[in-house]
């Protein structure tokens, strides 16, 4: 059995985006979509060991009120030169209309480079559930009750 949802995304492409193909899923399972940097051809972003850049995409979008999009990093960026999202998952709010931008920070120990083009992150889309605060007196018992940070153990 399988469950199968899509949700439509107005998009504005800016002008940097130009020539750049829309974030896609790279197999029919993808969870994610791979969203690709929109720097300038001529002017490659490279991150020294340690630094953290916001990459432009080119896109502004709205995502439908009750969902959120998810920036993450890509494993293969991560695996093989220490690149990755510094505050992943990042959000994307269902009400943000500027571009979307991906912080990437070089965790490596060498200069990475990124190009035009170049897939630098994946997007997912989740539905969120807006809380409500209610006061009460008393919280329900639990067996865990305050145990936390390794209370249950290693094994
Ligand atoms: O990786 C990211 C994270 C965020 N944003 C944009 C979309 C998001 O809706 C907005 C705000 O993000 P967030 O709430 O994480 O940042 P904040 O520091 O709380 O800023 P704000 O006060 O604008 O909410 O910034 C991005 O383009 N890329
Ligand atoms: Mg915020």
């Amino acid at each position: 059995m399988s469950l199968s949802v899509s949700l439509e995304l107005d998009y504005v492409a800016l002008p940097h985006f130009e020539g750049l193909a829309l974030p896609k899923y790279e197999t029919k399972g993808s969870a994610g979509m791979d969203v690709r940097a929109a720097v300038a051809d001529d002017e490659p972003l490279t991150l020294e060991p340690g630094d953290r850049a916001l990459v432009p995409t080119g896109l502004t979008f709205a995502i439908p009120q009750g969902y959120e999009m998810q920036v993450r990093p890509r494993s293969g960026l991560a695996f093989k030169h220490g690149i990755t999202c510094l505050n992943t998952p990042g959000t994307i709010d269902s009400d943000y209309r500027g571009e979307l931008k991906v912080l990437l920070i070089n965790l490596g120990k060498e200069a990475f480079t990124i190009q035009r083009g170049e897939r630098i992150a994946q997007l997912l889309l989740a539905p969120v559930i807006q809380g409500e605060w209610r006061a009460v007196s008393v919280l329900p018992d639990t067996s865990r009750g305050e145990g936390g940070f390794g209370s249950t153990g290693k094994s």
